[in-house]
């Protein structure tokens, strides 16, 4: 098992990373300290429900402690105020209170949504991680927990860390090829924004990984956790540094958001924005020549998108990107990389150079 800390002032945890971490769920939870009187309510979606729900529950009730559980439907419609309305609804009727805790059983989706009702029901109460898809590497570390709205990506939300991340890789073999390559996006987005010796290597092991060989699958998450750890310890509510987690995501969530999240996953998404974005970079610094090439052949390696399969009005993708979390009165603000492994956060970015890098990626 891995384990890396992640260390922050009002409270540090820890993320476990190994086979078999399920199975030794009531015993990882005590350690925790989750006492057996503490009830458990568990958040899971459909899919992750026919393979996992029942041993976890299952064994859960077996160590004594007493369990509830929602299903809800796959997918980032679940992000919504009316799922996290009705999840409230079963948290008052399960009887939960101060002392009970939230296990988030699933990928990214689950993670943000499960978070956003822990830090909220009762002015937020304890959560546990159990992240599900490789793409939920990024998301169950950070603390950042939200739902959407109809307008705008994660709107609202709160940065509100778990107890501890349990993250069980022998999950990974159940997920599609489409979701593993789509975990594989925010991976590289790991490697290019901090460290361009974790690229080669996602380079030189694309075949050992995408045949998901766990040994490489453990190595890419510790790596690219251990990327996200250095980041969000030092700057936990984004107020600087953690904006270049943003990589790519731009452009990504307006893409996300233009299609009503039903066409591209998040890290599809992700994926051609990081390719937008690697080609503003060019232009702004002649010293990274060959990144858009470099970027989009890593990615194309994986499996993922570097255009859009269908053209997407410009004007509709811009309106959304004024809505980005990091825009300002002042304009623009992107994430760019003046060479490959380094990002650095790029103010007043001119609208005329975002349109030339939106029809790059396919737009109309
Ligand atoms: N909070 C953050 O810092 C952060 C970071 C990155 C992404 N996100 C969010 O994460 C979400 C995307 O997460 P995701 O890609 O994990 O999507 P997801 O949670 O929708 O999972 C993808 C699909 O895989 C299925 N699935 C999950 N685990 C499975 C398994 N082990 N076996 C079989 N099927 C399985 C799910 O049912 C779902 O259909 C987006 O909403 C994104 O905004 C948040
Ligand atoms: O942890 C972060 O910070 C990130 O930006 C990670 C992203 O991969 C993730 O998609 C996040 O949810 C985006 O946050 P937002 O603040 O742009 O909604
Ligand atoms: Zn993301």
């Amino acid at each position: 098992m891995r384990k890396l800390e992640v260390s922050l002032p009002e409270q540090s945890y820890s993320i476990l990373i190994g086979s078999g971490l399920l199975a030794k769920l009531p015993d990882l939870l005590e350690m925790h300290g989750v006492q057996k009187q503490d009830r458990l309510f568990l958040i899971t979606d459909d899919q992750v429900a026919i393979h996992y729900l029942e041993p976890v529950r299952r064994s859960l009730s077996e160590s004594g402690f007493s369990i509830n559980f929602a299903v809800v439907p796959h997918g980032e419609q679940s992000k919504s105020v009316a799922t996290y309305e009705s999840l409230i609804g079963k948290l008052i009727e399960a009887g939960c209170n101060r002392k009970s805790v939230i296990l988030a059983l699933g990928g990214g989706v689950i993670g943000d949504l499960a978070g956003f009702v822990a830090a909220t029901y009762m002015r937020g109460i304890r959560f546990f991680q159990l992240p599900t898809t490789l793409l939920a590497h990024d998301s169950s570390v950070g603390g950042k927990v939200a739902i959407n709205h109809a307008l705008g990506k994660n709107i609202m939300g709160a940065f509100y860390q778990p107890k501890g991340v349990i993250y069980d890789v022998d999950t990974l073999q159940t997920l599609s090829m489409r979701e593993l390559q789509s975990g594989f996006a925010e991976v590289i987005k790991h490697g290019l924004i901090w460290d361009r010796s974790f690229v080669d290597w996602l380079f030189e092991n694309k075949d050992e990984l995408l045949q998901r060989n766990p040994l490489y699958l453990t190595e890419a998450i510790e790596r690219a956790c251990a990327v996200k750890v250095a980041v969000v310890s030092q700057d936990e509510t984004e107020q600087g540094i953690r904006a270049i987690l943003n990589y790519g995501h731009t452009i990504g969530h307006a893409i996300e958001g233009t299609t009503s999240y039903t066409t591209y996953t998040h890290g599809e998404a992700i994926s051609i924005g990081m390719v937008g974005s690697a080609w503003m970079s060019e232009q702004l610094h002649s010293s990274n020549q060959g990144l858009t090439e470099m970027t989009g052949e890593l990615l194309t390696h994986f499996g993922l998108p570097t255009k859009l399969h269908t053209p997407l009005p410009e004007d509709e993708l811009m309106n959304y990107l004024r809505r980005d979390k990091k825009h300002t009165s002042t304009g623009f603000t992107f994430v760019l990389s003046p060479t490959c492994g380094q990002v650095r956060i790029t103010e007043h970015i001119p609208e005329g150079l975002i349109r030339q890098a939106l029809r790059r990626i396919g737009a109309c």
